[in-house]
């Protein structure tokens, strides 16, 4: 039997008045990337954040479960050692060097007001390594380029080394080589056993994932594997038809659909 990383069961979430998810059942199971795509505003990233824990408890219905406990009984620091986060738009200690705001992934890890350790130090630099990130390791955020700033954001969701890592957009500002490097250390992640979820717009990238949630209007509209047919219709219908996915080159690839509508 699949083992389950996250578990959503019946979930709705909603802001002031407004309902934004509802009716919400997933399985997202270990050891697998599942990619999340939808049109804007589909609840993306309102669903990234019910199942990190991270909306308010009285805006959201139903249950998640991390790694087969409900989420909301796992104490604080033990979840951030489970699960790791990197947001959208992550506004983060802009004074701190790149090395110690990867550190902040540690935190966790360390005793109350305890300097960091041996490990922690070697999770920083393997983390700050893998996103090529290294060379400004002493340089502060605030003096960095979009790119560069989302590089270090990811190293330190990367030091947490966590079972389960939740990413919205880790893509932003991403040139493609390192887009690709990006897709080589999720598979890496995945090959050692970690379980990754991330929100992404772009759909070709998206489909080098194994698993596909699709989304429309708050709602799941489709869950499968990345290469199969029904995922690929999903993916076209939500999308009004304004893609097609095609196989080149060995990969899942979105491409635009350049025929005019009909009434243009
Ligand atoms: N703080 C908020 N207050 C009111 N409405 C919100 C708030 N945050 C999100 N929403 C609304 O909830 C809906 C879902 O937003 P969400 O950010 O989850 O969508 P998304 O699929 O991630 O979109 P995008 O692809 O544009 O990033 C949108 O209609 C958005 O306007």
């Amino acid at each position: 039997m699949k083992s389950i990383a996250i578990s959503a069961n019946g979930i709705s979430a909603s802001i002031g008045n407004r309902l934004i998810l509802q009716g919400i059942d997933l399985q997202l199971p270990t050891g697998r990337w599942t990619s999340i795509v939808g049109p804007n505003g589909a609840g993306k990233s309102t669903l990234l954040k019910v199942l990190a824990g991270l909306l308010p408890r009285a805006t959201v219905q139903g249950e998640v479960l991390l790694l087969g406990r409900p989420l909301a009984q796992i104490p604080a620091r033990e979840r951030a050692r489970q699960l790791a986060w990197l947001g959208q738009n992550e506004g983060s200690a802009d004074d701190l060097t790149s090395y110690d705001v990867a550190m902040l992934g540690r935190l966790p890890h360390q005793a109350w007001l305890a300097p960091p350790g041996a490990a922690d130090h070697a999770a920083v630099e393997q983390a700050l390594r893998t996103t090529q990130a290294w060379d400004w390791r002493h340089r502060p955020l605030s003096q960095l380029s979009g790119g560069e700033r989302q590089r270090v954001l990811l190293a330190r969701a990367l030091a947490v080394q966590a079972q389960v890592l939740l990413m919205d957009e880790p893509l932003a500002n991403l040139d493609p080589p390192h887009q690709t490097d990006w897709l080589h250390t999720m598979r890496a992640l995945i090959d050692a056993g970690g379980t990754v979820v991330s929100v992404l717009h772009e759909v070709s990238l998206a489909l080098q994932a194994d698993d596909m949630v699709v989304m429309a209007g708050g709602r799941v509209l489709h869950q499968g594997a990345c290469d199969a047919p029904a995922t690929h219709a999903a993916l076209e219908q939500v999308f009004d038809h304004r893609i097609h996915v095609r196989h080149l080159d060995g990969m899942w690839m979105a491409l635009p659909s350049l025929q005019r509508k009909k009434n243009q």
